[in-house]
């Protein structure tokens, strides 16, 4: 802790999500330091700069921001903020950017991305996942633009809190800090379970948006995209419950929905298929595709998702 007993906060990849909770944090009084990539020179220059729907235009000058992680002082609290394709070579980062038994949460989407992340970490650790219900994005370097949502779940994966109570509270100063910057959080008592729910808007949104090259208004207008995602968000229904988690009632109906009154939207996979980045389809497809088919249940619109995915991604990388 910091000596005014705050937690230091650290943003591992400041990027459109990473960006935007690092900067509601620094805001309510954190003290946030920003590791960045390719955006560094723009944000040491002119700041951080949110342009949201929600919370208004804000900006953040000057930002604590490193391109060194070495240069970072030990952190409390690590939000990852980068895409989950980058998570292997992050490890070292994390370790080195953490204050001992610091808390990492990714911030990411997807399933069982704590597991491969997990083993590549110090044991002292603690690694819990965060749920991120927002729209958000790039514009230009430092500038982030915020459609709408902003909640934040989080559920508790592994390390040193060894029983229900220590998680627990943990979980408690986690969602404690999110909602004095401003924002909903909930502490969700199934890491696993919370992931599949989240998956549930994930699996067809992101990819549908990149193969039929179209925003959530176009899909959700179109009778035939619009069944697609209903069959699609049902075998993840199914999925999960295959894994032993049942999903609330109605929840992919709840999602359609949510979905009609939200503005037109690019999930991130759209973005990352445009600027020629790797898609995560380990996270967000391989990896529940693996996990129900372990439970004896093949997801067959899923699956053909996926495959048609992985072409157009290895055909983008060239
Ligand atoms: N955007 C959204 O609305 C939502 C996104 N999510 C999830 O959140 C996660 C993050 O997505 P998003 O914020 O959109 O992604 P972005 O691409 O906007 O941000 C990723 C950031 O990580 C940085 N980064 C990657 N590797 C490194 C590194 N080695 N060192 C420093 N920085 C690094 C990138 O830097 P560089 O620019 O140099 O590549 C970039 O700034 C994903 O898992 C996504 O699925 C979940 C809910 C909603
Ligand atoms: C589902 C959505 C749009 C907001 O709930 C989101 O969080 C995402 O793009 O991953």
């Amino acid at each position: 802790m910091t000596h005014t007993q705050q937690p230091r906060i650290g943003i591992i990849g400041t990027g459109a999500i990473g960006g935007f909770y690092g900067l509601l944090l620094a805001r309510a009084g954190f003290d946030v330091h920003f590791l960045l990539r390719s955006e560094y020179e723009a944000v040491r220059a002119n700041g951080l700069q949110l342009n949201s729907a929600v919370h208004g235009a804000l900006t953040l000058n000057p930002v604590q921001a490193y391109r060194e992680v070495a240069e970072m002082p030990p952190c409390d609290w690590l939000l990852v903020g980068a895409k989950t394709t980058s998570n292997a070579d992050l490890a070292p980062l994390i370790a080195r950017a953490a204050a001992p038994g610091a808390k990492v949460v990714l911030l990411q989407n997807g399933l069982a991305v704590e597991d491969a992340l997990r083993p590549l970490l110090p044991d002292s650790l603690h690694l819990l996942g965060g749920l991120c219900y927002i729209c958000v994005h790039r514009d230009a370097p430092g500038v982030i633009e915020h459609q709408s949502l902003g909640a934040v779940n989080l559920g508790y994966h592994s390390g040193p809190a060894s029983d229900d109570g220590a998680r627990q509270a943990l979980l408690e100063e986690g969602v404690g800090l999110f909602r004095a910057a401003g924002l909903d959080s909930t502490g969700m008592p199934n890491l696993d379970q919370a992931r599949w729910q989240k998956l549930v808007w994930n699996v067809p949104y992101n990819g549908l948006s990149v193969l039929l090259d179209a925003g959530t208004t176009a899909l959700m207008r179109n009778a035939d995209a619009r069944e697609l995602i209903q069959a699609i968000m049902q075998e993840v229904v199914e999925g999960a419950l295959a894994c032993g988690h049942s999903l609330p009632e109605g929840f992919a109906g709840k999602l359609l929905a949510s979905t009609d009154r939200m503005p037109d939207y690019l999930p991130s996979m759209y973005h990352d298929f445009a600027q020629r980045r790797p898609l995560e389809l380990e996270a967000i497809y391989a990896a529940p595709l693996a996990a129900a088919a372990a439970a004896g249940k093949e997801l067959p619109r899923i699956r053909a998702l996926y495959q048609a995915l992985r072409f157009i991604d290895a055909r983008n990388q060239q």
